[in-house]
């Protein structure tokens, strides 16, 4: 996932619980970029309700920001 122009994403080896997270083309959650304390970051929030237990999925789409 590209964060800016000069800047990717690679959860190959290290990353968060969010380097599980499978495509949908009908996701139920997005991401969005925030500028947190001055830092770009990439966050993941929810579309629509999602039920325990239920895949959360978005749209892979090659986004990039910046
Ligand atoms: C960020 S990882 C997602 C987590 C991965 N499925 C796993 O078990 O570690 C991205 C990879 O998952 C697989 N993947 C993601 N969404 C998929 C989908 N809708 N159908 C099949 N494979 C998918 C592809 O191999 C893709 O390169």
């Amino acid at each position: 996932m590209s964060l800016k122009s000069d800047c990717i994403i690679d959860a190959t080896v290290k990353g968060n619980f969010s380097r599980f997270i499978n495509h949908s083309c009908e996701p139920n959650a997005e991401t969005q970029k925030w500028t947190v304390q001055g830092e770009l970051r990439i966050g993941f929030f929810s579309k629509r309700s999602i039920s325990a237990g239920e895949e959360i999925t978005f749209d892979y789409q090659l986004q990039r920001y910046g």
